[in-house]
């Protein structure tokens, strides 16, 4: 089904407008201002992003929606971007340029169902109002169809903000009444016994299969405050919040880069393979040191940067896999390799995350077989989690995360995602605890 709305504009929208006469925005220097604070409260869209390395993005309302289903989803969000930025007038710094921020199903056949109410196959927004942080500075920018509408909405943030508390506390947590898990134990070992016995019958060389975990609310959440405590926990990790004004709230901190573009510069990661933290230093390099020596966990990680590498050669005209490190978070590690090309030609960063999505990080090997096991075994929709989520502006520069370590609230409950690679000779038991230390980062900010 095609649930494309064409052109990407709603009724009562200003994209109608921004579409026929071009965007316009501008920008005014601001004093630090709490990220959370702004996003507090809302009922409308609202939008967050943040890297572990300085660009952090915060926005409300809709200059302009993007949205599509189906295989050719990314060409067509991609049409209407053009569309919209086509003609953009912005007047403010570079760094405080308008961006679409949103995010893609991890299937292109996604239904938005509930808890995923609100959450197309694909879907953007460039807001109307966006707070943009970066080394250099804090910019609140205003997006819209005309400078008149703009300037005003300017002034009147402008104030709003200047009152909003630089740091607000980081509020207590909801509580959590009940969990419920999609898979018990027992059948998890099933799942994972009937994946080992494809991948023995050779048609199947690698799969990610996840869980999850339905969390009942004692009380009610706040989601960017938990957004900015998992920041402080998570401080090596990206950060997102998307609500769509509709439904629920997906937020998370994944520690995996899908891509980033800028100019002709992109850089990626294979990030697969998990151990426990230790309780001391010289237990963190233990597990290390077992994952480094680990046949396994090297066939399973090199899976990953082989498909990378296959994925974006054709893209390249300079290509550089570095060495394998280790990406350590408070309560997991992983194997990490970084990877860089330089691009042949103009292109869009959509380009590159519709041919890295799903990379066998959280897809599998070969890709059309290890879909086929995610789709008879798991049984829930994985809705966006595990697929892009990040930013891409009028250039076509931009830069996604893959979204893991992630829930969506809707509705007084949170629904958390998490998954492992399963390769030959994975032990159900040895998966199932590493899921277990994947649910809980957010989890951990619930109780
Ligand atoms: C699938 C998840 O994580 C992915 C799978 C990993 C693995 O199999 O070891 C490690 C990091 C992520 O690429 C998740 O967090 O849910």
């Amino acid at each position: 089904m095609d649930r494309s709305s064409g052109d990407g504009r709603l009724a009562g929208e200003t994209a109608s407008t921004a579409a026929a006469d071009g965007l316009v925005s501008r920008s005014r220097e601001l004093e630090d201002v709490s990220f959370s604070a702004i996003l507090d409260g809302s009922a409308e869209s609202r939008v967050q992003w943040a890297t572990p390395d300085g660009l952090e993005l915060v926005g409300r309302g809709v200059a302009a929606r993007f949205t599509a289903a189906g295989p050719d989803r990314f060409d067509r969000i991609r049409t209407q971007a053009s569309r919209a930025f086509d003609g953009l007038a912005h007047d403010g710094p570079e760094a405080a340029r308008p961006r679409a921020v949103g995010g893609v199903s991890f299937h292109d056949g996604h239904e938005p169902d509930p808890p995923w109410t609100g959450f197309d196959a694909a879907s953007f927004v460039v807001p109307e109002i966006l707070v943009t942080r970066t080394d250099e500075g804090t910019w609140l920018t205003a997006v819209g169809p005309s400078a008149d509408e703009v300037d005003d909405r300017l002034e009147r943030w402008h104030e709003r903000v200047q009152d909003l508390p630089a740091m607000r506390p980081s509020g207590s947590t909801p509580g959590v009444a009940a969990t419920r898990r999609t898979t018990s134990q027992a059948d998890w070992t099933a799942q994972v016994e009937a994946a080992l016995e494809r991948i023995a019958d050779g048609t199947l060389t690698k799969v990610v299969l996840a869980q999850a975990l339905s969390v009942e609310l004692e009380g009610p959440i706040d989601v960017p405050a938990t957004v900015e405590r998992l920041r402080r926990r998570y401080p090596n990790c990206y950060r997102f919040l998307v609500g769509h004004g509709i439904g629920g709230t997906f937020f998370g901190a994944p520690p995996e880069r899908l891509v980033s573009k800028r100019g002709d510069r992109v850089e990626t990661e294979a990030l697969a393979g998990s151990v426990p933290r230790g309780e001391t230093p010289d237990e963190d390099e233990e597990h290390v040191e077992r994952m480094r020596a680990d046949a396994k966990f090297q066939h399973e990680h090199g899976l990953v940067a082989d498909a990378i590498s296959d994925q974006l050669d054709p893209f390249a005209r300079e290509l550089t896999v570095r060495e394998q490190t280790i990406r350590r978070l408070a309560t997991i590690q992983h194997l990490r390799t970084p990877i860089e090309a330089r691009l042949e030609g103009n292109r869009h960063v959509l380009e590159l995350v519709e041919a890295l999505h799903p990379t066998p990080a959280v897809g599998g090997v070969p890709p059309d077989a290890a879909w086929e096991t995610i789709r008879e075994t798991e049984p829930f929709d994985r809705g966006w989690y595990a697929a892009p989520v990040g930013w891409f502006d009028a250039t076509g520069d931009g830069e996604f995360a893959v979204a893991l370590r992630s829930g969506v609230a809707a509705d007084g409950t949170v629904t958390l995602f998490a998954g492992n690679g399963i390769v030959a000779d994975s032990d159900p038991d040895e998966e199932w605890a590493e899921v277990e230390l994947k649910f809980r980062p957010i989890l951990d900010e619930l109780r």
